[in-house]
């Protein structure tokens, strides 16, 4: 894995290549039903041949996971991490990573530096964590929403695993999040799309090409 950037919510063979050729390290696929850019394990499961070829590592995007989804995509796409973006505890954490095998990504909403702090509580179990902005009122889920936080409260913040910063980050952006927060690794969704679930390979290339030279 060399990239520094995960792409997420891809639906298209396109977009994937466009990941995949701009050397993201990760890329996503969403799991989620109220999310524009949700899709059924066995459509990701055709998707992620040539990211797996290229070893970008393939996550799956979910929110407070059943066992039932997890089975699912453990016999369909078979991630290399699950990414948990709701209110999983440390010792669900646990169970999902027992049960599929997979690594973990635990996601904590940030809108204050107290928000942080529940992160120690995963270090044991998540391979990465990451820092997404706390949705706005009136959002359905938790992600996904091109929301940002203050990217200074991350500056000299120092956690036992590797982590991302999302929320809000584009093309545009993303250097002066990076030089702000001092952020390792990164996560767009919402910034390389031309509409709601909609994502522009020109876009996920302008984003990684950024990221390399920040
Ligand atoms: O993308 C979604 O719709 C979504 C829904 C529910 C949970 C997480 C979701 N996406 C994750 O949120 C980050 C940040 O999104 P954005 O860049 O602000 O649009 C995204 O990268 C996904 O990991």
């Amino acid at each position: 894995m060399t990239g520094r950037a995960k792409i997420c919510g891809l639906s298209t063979p396109e977009t994937v290549k466009a990941a995949v050729d701009g050397q993201a390290a990760f890329i996503g696929f969403m799991f989620f039903a109220k999310s524009p850019r949700n899709i059924a394990p066995d459509v990701a499961a055709r998707l992620a041949p040539p990211a797996r070829a290229a070893n970008v590592k393939v996550v799956a995007v979910t929110v407070d996971p059943d066992d039932v989804l997890l089975d699912q995509l453990s016999a369909t796409l078979k991630p290399d991490f699950i990414q948990l973006h709701g209110k999983e505890t440390p010792s669900r954490a646990r169970e999902v990573a027992a049960r599929t095998g997979a690594g973990i990504i635990k996601v904590f909403s940030v809108s204050e530096p107290s928000d942080l702090d529940p992160a120690r509580a995963y270090e044991s179990v998540a391979d990465y964590l990451m820092f997404d902005a706390k949705a706005p009122a009136g959002f359905d889920r938790p992600g996904g929403t091109g929301a940002r936080f203050d990217w200074t409260m991350m500056k000299g913040r120092r956690f036992e695993r590797p982590w991302l910063l999302a929320g809000g980050l584009d093309p545009w952006n993303v250097a002066e999040a990076v030089q702000l927060s001092g952020a390792p690794l990164v996560d767009v969704s919402s910034g390389v799309e031309r509409g709601p679930g909609i994502k522009d390979p020109s876009l996920i290339s302008a984003f990684l090409e950024a990221v390399r030279r920040a």
